[in-house]
């Protein structure tokens, strides 16, 4: 649901997928929707492609679309084979970056700390952080969720991060890809203690976007849309196709 003075956030995570061929048609799709909608909606949309397709999604979506990276290091630059730079990212026109996703926490056993550093490389590099964290089922299960949240949040946040710089987006991880969601009274309690945490560290918590992610498809969009302190979504599998990553767009107001 709206808070007050607070954009809601539309944002595609492709993950490793798409090639040429997607990037340009899915965005042809979006910019077109965009066009017909009068050039803005009350959502802010952004996608993040795979670092090889962004300087690509960059020359063919305008300034309404916004993009953003998967991921950074925490370093400036040096001899880290495979990895990106936030100022890369920034330099290439990047505005966002992805961090702390539970499949790089999985994938690549990114502690929070980690996660810390890469959010004051990215806002450093003038980039807004996504700061993404959720519980697993099993910790769901023994009654953990906030508590394993509250500990992410509070060990990723950045110093000198603020609602003009920073996302937090909770992704249940085993509501990623499952088409499984947690029941509405389940998201707004999480995002309610994620409001809590974010007004108890940061001056303008109260403004700081949280989306929602995990399983948001067209059907659901709305309904999770209307749950108080949910401020947009992070979207994974629909957000591979313009027409439904659209009809969730739509729905983040
Ligand atoms: O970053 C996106 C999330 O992991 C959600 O993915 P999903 O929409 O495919 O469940």
């Amino acid at each position: 649901m709206s808070t007050p003075n607070v954009r809601p956030l539309a944002a595609g995570n492709w993950k490793m997928n798409g090639s040429s061929e997607m990037t340009l048609s899915l965005l042809k799709g979006l910019t077109e929707r965009l066009k017909s909608a009068g050039g803005s909606l009350a959502a802010e949309i952004l996608v993040c492609p795979p670092f090889p397709y962004l300087a690509a999604a960059i020359a063919l979506v305008d300034k309404d679309i916004a993009v953003g990276g998967q991921d950074c290091h925490p370093k400036a630059s040096g001899a880290h084979t495979g990895d990106v730079a936030a100022a890369m990212l920034a330099d290439i026109g990047c505005r966002y970056v992805i961090l702390g996703h539970s499949e790089r926490r999985t994938d690549h056993g990114e502690s929070s700390a980690e996660v810390a550093a890469k959010a004051a490389a990215a806002l450093v590099a003038k980039l807004t952080a996504i700061i993404c964290v959720g519980e697993t089922e099993a910790e769901r299960d023994r009654g953990e969720a906030l508590k394993i949240v509250e500990k992410q949040i509070v060990e990723s946040l950045p110093p000198a991060g603020s609602a003009s710089n920073l996302v937090i987006a909770y992704e249940p991880v085993w509501a990623i890809g499952t088409g499984r969601t947690p029941t509405s009274d389940d998201v707004a309690a999480v995002h309610g203690h994620i409001r809590k945490l974010l007004r108890t560290n940061l001056a303008d918590g109260g403004q700081v976007r949280i989306l929602y992610g995990g399983s948001v498809k067209p059907a659901n969009a709305a309904e999770l849309m209307a749950i108080p302190d949910v401020n947009g979504a992070l979207v994974g599998g629909a957000s591979l196709k313009a027409e439904d990553f659209w009809a969730i767009a739509e729905a983040c107001r």
